[in-house]
């Protein structure tokens, strides 16, 4: 009998996430084994700056990879919205599970709704996508940047100066809590979510047959269409984390692919936003990329750019 090691961040959630897929893939085929090496990651030990200075998203995957291309471990899962557009030589994304809700939430003090917030209501969120779609429906709130993980963020909506904070549903969903704390969930007509939100991705070493069979049968092959179709637009907006960058699929009863997509400027004034539909997953994406930089996204990208790097 194969023991399969699994890499896992150590946050609640990177743990919760972990331990919920091993349990699935025992049910599937009961032949394996598991064990979880926990590894902290450079995004876990930077709590203090915006990811988006610090390199982005890589952050949480990197030494996690790195074990597994040196067969530390043989597995890990993440949350899709984590992962680089590109993954590294020798690594694949083995298997996409069933999405949980792709949503962002809101999480007020005295559950008041967006609509309802205070004008100079002070809202938590360290996401320029957030930030940004926020700002465009409601121009009169403030952000302030709030870091840590899911818990730390509840904490501080309590103990620090936010009326109202913002974080994905699915996480809240995974830790059991969402009934608890959320006040609203966010459609995509108001906050479209995060390319991945929602879905995790296993990855594993590409050469690795006998795992890549195993997960295979926790595939959601509608999931994976939606989430290819968003992290091929990802890949081909080149944003990086510096540009607000939005973008939701889902598959409809038709079995077509629906597209949303979104890039704005980082206070929310300037918005490009489309809605797709196809039935190729690469090709609908890079078209939707193709779409908004014929609007004038990849000025929009470029200038922010420019600013940041202060030229
Ligand atoms: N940025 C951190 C992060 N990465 C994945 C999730 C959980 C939700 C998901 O799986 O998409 C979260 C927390 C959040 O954004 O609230």
């Amino acid at each position: 009998m194969r023991k399969i090691i699994v890499g896992s961040r150590r946050s609640k959630l990177a743990l919760t996430q972990t331990n919920w897929v091993i349990e699935q893939l025992k049910k599937l085929d009961p032949r394996y084994d598991f064990e979880v090496k926990e590894i902290v990651t450079k995004g876990d030990k930077i709590l203090d700056v915006t990811l988006s200075k610090v390199g982005g998203k890589g952050l949480f995957v990197k030494e996690i990879e790195q074990a597994m291309l040196n067969k530390e471990i043989d597995m890990a899962v993440h949350s899709m919205k984590d992962m680089p557009a590109v993954l590294p030589e020798g690594l694949t994304i083995g298997c996409v599970p069933f999405r949980e809700d792709h949503r962002d939430a809101l999480i007020s003090r005295g559950h008041v709704k967006l609509k309802d917030l205070n004008s100079g209501a002070i809202i938590g969120t360290s996401s320029l996508r957030r930030s940004a779609q926020i700002l465009a429906a409601r121009p009169d709130l403030e952000i302030k940047w709030i870091r840590g993980n899911v818990d730390t963020r509840l904490a501080k909506l309590e103990t620090e100066e936010y009326d109202a904070i913002i974080l994905a549903a699915a996480g809240l969903s995974r830790l059991g809590w969402a009934s608890d704390v959320v006040t609203e969930y966010l459609d995509t007509d108001v906050c479209i979510p995060a390319v991945g939100q929602g879905a995790l991705s296993i990855e594993c070493r590409e050469d690795d047959q006998e795992l890549l069979a195993l997960l295979e049968k926790l595939t959601d092959k509608k999931t994976e269409r939606a989430v290819r179709a968003e992290r091929a637009f990802l890949q081909k907006m080149e944003g990086g984390c510096q540009v607000p960058i939005a973008g939701y699929a889902y598959v409809d009863e038709n079995d077509d692919i629906v597209l949303n997509v979104l890039v704005a400027s980082p206070e929310g004034q300037e918005i490009f936003k489309e809605e797709l539909r196809g039935q190729n997953p690469e090709e609908l994406g890079v078209q939707a990329a193709n779409l908004l930089i014929e609007k004038g996204a990849k000025d929009l990208i470029e200038r922010v750019k420019r600013e940041l790097e202060g030229i």
